[in-house]
């Protein structure tokens, strides 16, 4: 049977200070080409949880597993190297270089990511369809993303985190900075290239109207710890 997409057991983390925010999980699981929404309100700790998901601060205890591999027994720079692989990610506010080019941006993830680059063929060309696929114009590739809107810059981080078909796509509110229609054109855009790939999505959001288009919702809530954590 295959491995889950994600899986975190008896996992814990609380940012470090008295009192910090704390997370607490006994068990959350995705199947291979999933799709689920975790839902939360602002500071409720969904970027949090997607930082430990992603391996971007560890847990304090407990076991965070992406297609079967404790990203926690990885030493830091494997575990990099896994992400790169593994993992494509949307951050909330972007993360691209604004000075380096959109096609840069995008390419990046595949220079620290040797089997991902070759699942993208001529990664050049995938780029270029990418960015067709999800409407950005032409002359876009040549660019520096700092020089585009906002809603093209998301667009731009969305190609970068498909580009190679990593197993889990983790999405950070991406359709934040969109107006109602854009965004419903936009979540079907990423819908089709996710399910094209086979990857699992997992997306964070505040919005519940998105609930129907997803296979099933969480709640961040149900991970936030009321006793605490020690760091
Ligand atoms: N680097 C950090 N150090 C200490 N505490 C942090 C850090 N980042 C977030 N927190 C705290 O963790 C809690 C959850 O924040 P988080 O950003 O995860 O929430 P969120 O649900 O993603 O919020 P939003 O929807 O507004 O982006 C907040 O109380 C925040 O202050």
């Amino acid at each position: 049977m295959a491995e889950p997409a994600l899986s975190l057991t008896e996992v814990k983390f609380a940012w470090p200070g008295r009192g910090g925010f704390s997370l607490a999980c006994t068990s959350f699981k995705m199947n291979p080409g999933e799709s689920v929404l975790l839902l939360g309100s602002s500071g409720s700790g969904k970027s949090t949880l997607l930082s430990l998901i992603c391996g971007i601060v560890p847990a304090n205890s407990g076991t965070v597993a992406v297609g079967g591999t404790d990203i926690g027994a990885l030493t830091p720079g494997a575990r990099d190297r896994f992400r790169a692989e593994q993992i494509g990610v949307i951050f909330q506010q972007f993360n691209l270089l604004p000075y380096a080019s959109v096609a840069d941006n995008i390419l990046m993830p595949l220079r620290f990511a040797p089997k991902r680059h070759s699942r993208a063929g001529d990664a050049g060309k995938e780029a270029t369809r990418l960015c067709a696929v999800l409407g950005l114009p032409n002359d876009a590739l040549k660019r520096p993303a700092g020089r585009l809107s906002v809603g093209q810059q998301q667009r731009v981080a969305v190609a970068r985190a498909l580009i190679g078909a990593p197993p889990l796509i983790v999405a950070d509110e991406p359709t934040s900075a969109l107006d109602g229609a854009t965004q419903d054109m936009f979540l079907q855009l990423l819908f089709d290239q996710v399910a094209a790939v086979g990857s699992s999505l997992l997306m964070v959001s505040h919005d519940e109207r998105l609930s129907d288009r997803f296979d099933r919702v969480a709640h961040v809530e149900e991970f936030v710890s009321t006793e605490g954590v020690s760091a």
